[in-house]
This record gives structure tokens, C-alpha cells and sequence, in this order.
């Protein structure tokens, strides 16, 4: 089955009222492959979901960056999937290396909420990662393989996942995974998905790619086989996110 590219846009904890409005804008302005060829969704802070989505293009479509692990109702702060259904936010991203990390999020977690917000309807970009400290010492697929297991054991239905590869020690560095280091990480995570959920989610599921991807490095980057598409977080706050989004059309050359 096909594996429509991806490109996600994590504006994490960034923007005001008019900046997050100057960047819909130059969005809705631009000429980009139709929604047949690239899936774009941009993931504003939760209090800019409702404009963003208000504002926003059609075919672009909004996802929320966290929601609770389970039904909503005393939890101060949190915000339910059953909001976001609510809200008619489609997606969320999930396990990001900075709630994993700062906030302590472990693999059980994460595939808690991944477990639930699927549940409500919500699609989930699942994200997994090894630290520096974990790829010098040999444990990168040893990390994802675990961080992905973990979802795999509250999962059966991947229809609704695209997991996202987002190395923390290229995340916000400015150091990109080069296309062999990508491809080598993303064919492993295929194999993982062939071996324990079975060939069709394997070749279904969308991987993607995040860490320092920008304007420059996305077309190299997505004509490795295994790349899918995109998860960016600096780079989907410019004009040149375009760019990005528009890579989706060196798979289709292929
Ligand atoms: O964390 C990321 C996307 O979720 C990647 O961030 P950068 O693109 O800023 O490195």
C-alpha cells in the first residue's frame, strides 16, 4: 500500500495571537502538492488550536501537541482527547522527547495516552528517540525498538499512527540526521513493525523523520525509501515549511 508522504509542523511552545496568524497565512497562500500527494498538519500551542483551525486552509489540517492519558475530570491542567473531539482537532502528537524528558514521561505513558486518545478517535503521531548518550552507546534501536513495543502492546489498529523518528540529539541542534542515519533507524522501526504487528503495518504505517529538518536537507532526506515524510519544529514556524511540504514530491518522482 502506498504510504502518502507527511509533514507535520510542531510549533511547540511558541507565538502570540499575531504571529500565529502571520504564519497561517503565508500557509494559505501557498502552492503546495494537493492533498493526494502530502498530508500537512501543523500543531499550534492548545490555546491557538480554535483560530489556527478556524483560519486555516482545508486540506491543511491541525493536531493538538499532548492531551491527558485518560478520560477528563480532575486534573488540573490537562486537557482531554475528549476535548480536542470536542474541538473536532483530529490529531495529537504524542511522546515528544521534551515531555519524555523534561516532563518524565516513561514508554508506559505514552502508550497510555496513544492507547486512549486512538480510542476516542483521535489519530496519534507517536514519537520515539534516542539521546546522544544512547546512540554513542549502541542503544539506539534498542531505544526506539523499546519506546515503539510499549505502543505496540496497547495497539492492535495502526491505521490511525504515523510514528515519527525524532533523534533528541538532533532536535533543535541544528545537527540533522544524515539520510543514511535516518533511513538506517526508519528501516529498522519497519522491520520491528513487520516482526511484531505484521507485514501490512509495516508497510502501511507512515514513518517520518524530525530533527532539524529544514528547506535545505528535506529533499535528500526524503527520497531515502524508508522516509515518509516529516515532523519539524523550528523550520514549520517559516515561509520555508513550504519547501518542506513541498519535498513530497521527490517520493513521487521516484
Ligand atoms: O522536535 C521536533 C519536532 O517535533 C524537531 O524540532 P526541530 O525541527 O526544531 O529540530
Amino acid at each position: 500500500m502506498a504510504r502518502k508522504f507527511f509533514v507535520g509542523g510542531n510549533w511547540k511552545c511558541n507565538g502570540t495571537t499575531d504571529e500565529v496568524k502571520k504564519i497561517v497565512t503565508f500557509l494559505n497562500k501557498a502552492e503546495v502538492p494537493s492533498e493526494d500527494i502530502v498530508e500537512v498538519v501543523v500543531s499550534p500551542p492548545f490555546v491557538f488550536l480554535p483560530v489556527v483551525k478556524s483560519l486555516l486552509r482545508s486540506d491543511f489540517h491541525v493536531a493538538a501537541q499532548n492531551c491527558w492519558v485518560r478520560k477528563g475530570g480532575a486534573f488540573t491542567g490537562e486537557i482531554s482527547a475528549e476535548m480536542l473531539v470536542n474541538l473536532s482537532i483530529p490529531w495529537v502528537i504524542l511522546g515528544h522527547s521534551e515531555r519524555r524528558l523534561i516532563l518524565n514521561e516513561s514508554n508506559e505513558f505514552v502508550s497510555d495516552k496513544v492507547a486512549y486518545a486512538l480510542s476516542q478517535g483521535i489519530k496519534v503521531i507517536a514519537c520515539v528517540g534516542e539521546t546522544l548518550e544512547q546512540r554513542e552507546s549502541g542503544s539506539t534501536l534498542a531505544v526506539v525498538a523499546a519506546q515503539t513495543k510499549a505502543i505496540a502492546e496497547k495497539v492492535s489498529n495502526w491505521a490511525n499512527i504515523v510514528l515519527a523518528y525524532e533523534p533528541v540529539w538532533a532536535i533543535g541542534t541544528g545537527k540533522v540526521a544524515t539520510p543514511a542515519q535516518a533511513q538506517e533507524v526508519h528501516a529498522e522501526l519497519r522491520k520491528w513493525l513487520h516482526d511484531n504487528a505484521g507485514a501490512e503495518v509495516a508497510a502501511s504505517t507512515r514513518i517520518i523523520y524530525g530533527g532539524s529538518v529544514n528547506g535545505a536537507n528535506c529533499k535528500e532526506l526524503a527520497a531515502q525509501p524508508d522516509v515518509d515524510g516529516f515532523l519539524v519544529g523550528g523550520a514549520s514556524l517559516k515561509p520555508e515549511f513550504v519547501d518542506i511540504i513541498k519535498s513530497a514530491t521527490v517520493k513521487k518522482n521516484n
